[in-house]
């Protein structure tokens, strides 16, 4: 297949070679921390554990569940908004809009989900379902993936993403060809990006904790914690859906295996790790303990929230009296970078609230296994690969200024270390 025109980008994740490893790394990785939570030794490093057979893995009546869940999520995305906000401008010079209703499909869904459990539904047993859920949704998410990846070949080269179209099938299939797949006015990668893998996460951790409370009594502490930590970033992620809207996963990144993997596996099935790894291995958690973590998380997504915010404020109205009195350096484009604030501590301060937020959700597990820091580790990975892309966007985007903000800001994440 040839590569449409001036879509020629430098190819990430090692090329096609890394994309294919990926493809099959990442789902052995859920697989094997699903089961690594679950056994006694719980090793994040140990020797895979044995994978059960098919008939364990596979259940149509699980698929049906899981199509249920995406169903009943599309149906919410597409109730009445409170607002419809504009994305960036594209190539072409339009804009697609999106529905501002995630908060409220989170809140329909408790409902739902409230009226079920007190009407008898046993949400504590899908706890025991996670390992042939996550099996049905990888399946589902390659099938997905192939779909959008069909559905690319009649886009219009405008609408194509510019990573993903280098000519290489399995390359492009990992990447994402088209950077907004639509039908109508559904928008896949929005609608992914923030509903049901989001949602899916708060309600498996929900399910461990009731099912926490059936086997012993009542959630443990530590359980209460990550629930209520993982629940207020998800809340926020909702309340502050239009600021997804300017991430480089809706304005840069195609819609591919990656993302749709990211979104709909990788979240829900790795995210809730913390609980699953609490309801097989509870551990002793005392109150000074617990207000300590509190206190980390709470710094954590003071950073997190007032540095996202802030660059959200100024990017919409420079002049708001909250971001006037910031020094910036004016750029080419005509916008301006922020280098006093939140952006002038280091140049990504969202990304070390993020960081120590993971932290504080992993520490109610105590000290005694790996597993449940795997989010941290795997995030702190995670963010510095999006920094260095990010940063090559800017230099890309803004040149000699962007480099006079990196003199002025020497540090990335965290200050004085990196
Ligand atoms: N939990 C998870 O798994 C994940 C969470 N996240 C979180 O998502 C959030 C969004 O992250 P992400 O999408 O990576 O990007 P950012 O929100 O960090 O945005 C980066 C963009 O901000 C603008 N910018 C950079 N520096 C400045 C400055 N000094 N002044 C003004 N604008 C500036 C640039 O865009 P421009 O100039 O064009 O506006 C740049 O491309 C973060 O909080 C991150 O932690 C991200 C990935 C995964
Ligand atoms: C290993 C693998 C398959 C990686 C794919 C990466 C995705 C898991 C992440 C890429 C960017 C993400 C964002 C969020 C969740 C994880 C993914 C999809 C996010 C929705 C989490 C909540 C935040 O508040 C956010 C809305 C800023 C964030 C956006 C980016």
């Amino acid at each position: 297949m040839a590569s449409p025109q001036g879509l020629k980008a430098p190819l990430e994740f090692g090329g096609p070679l890394g994309a294919a490893a990926l493809m099959l790394l990442l789902p052995a990785t859920t697989l094997h921390l699903l089961l690594a939570a679950r056994s006694g030794p719980a090793r994040l490093l140990g020797p895979p554990a044995r994978l059960p057979g098919l008939s364990e893995l596979w259940s149509p009546a699980v698929l049906l569940l899981l199509l249920t869940w995406l169903g009943l999520q599309a149906a919410l995305y597409l109730l009445p908004a409170r607002k419809v906000a504009e994305g960036l401008e594209l190539k072409d010079k339009s804009h697609l809009r999106y529905p501002i209703n995630g908060f409220q499909a989170l809140m329909l869904t408790a409902l739902l989900v409230g009226l079920g459990v007190s009407g008898g539904l046993p949400l504590g047993a899908l706890s025991e379902m996670l390992l042939p859920l996550a099996f049905v949704a990888i399946l589902t998410t390659f099938i997905f993936s192939f779909l959008l990846y069909m559905k690319a070949q009649v886009a219009p080269t405008s609408g194509l993403a510019p990573g993903g179209n280098s000519g290489n099938l399995i390359y492009d299939f990992f990447m994402g060809r088209e950077l907004n797949p639509r039908i109508g006015s559904f928008d896949f990668k929005y609608f992914c990006e923030l509903r049901p893998g989001l949602i899916g996460w708060v309600l498996i951790n929900l399910a461990l904790l009731i099912q926490e409370a059936e086997l012993r009594g009542s959630p443990s502490l530590a359980m209460w914690l990550v629930n209520g930590f993982q629940l207020l970033y998800v809340g926020d992620a909702l309340w502050y859906e239009e600021a997804v809207l300017t991430t480089m996963d809706i304005t840069h990144d195609g819609f591919g295996f990656m993302l749709a993997f990211g979104d709909l596996v990788w979240v829900p099935f790795t995210y809730s790790l913390q609980a699953q790894f609490l309801l097989y291995h509870p551990q002793p958690l005392g109150l000074p303990g617990a207000l300590l973590i509190c206190l980390i998380n709470a710094v954590g997504y003071y950073i997190f929230r007032g540095a996202n915010s802030q660059k959200n404020t100024f990017r919409k109205n420079p002049s708001d009296p909250s971001v006037a009195g910031l020094e910036t350096i004016p750029t080419a484009t005509g916008k301006r970078l922020l280098v006093s604030g939140w952006w002038g501590m280091v140049r990504h301060p969202n990304y070390l609230g993020d960081l120590i937020m993971a932290l504080a959700w992993s520490l109610p597990c105590g000290v005694s296994h790996l597993l449940p820091y795997f989010y941290f580790l795997y995030f702190a990975a995670l963010l510095v690969h999006r920094e260095a892309r990010d940063e090559l966007q800017c230099l890309q985007k803004y040149g000699r200024a962007w480099h006079e903000y990196c003199q002025r800001v020497p540090y990335r994440i965290v200050p004085y270390i990196y």
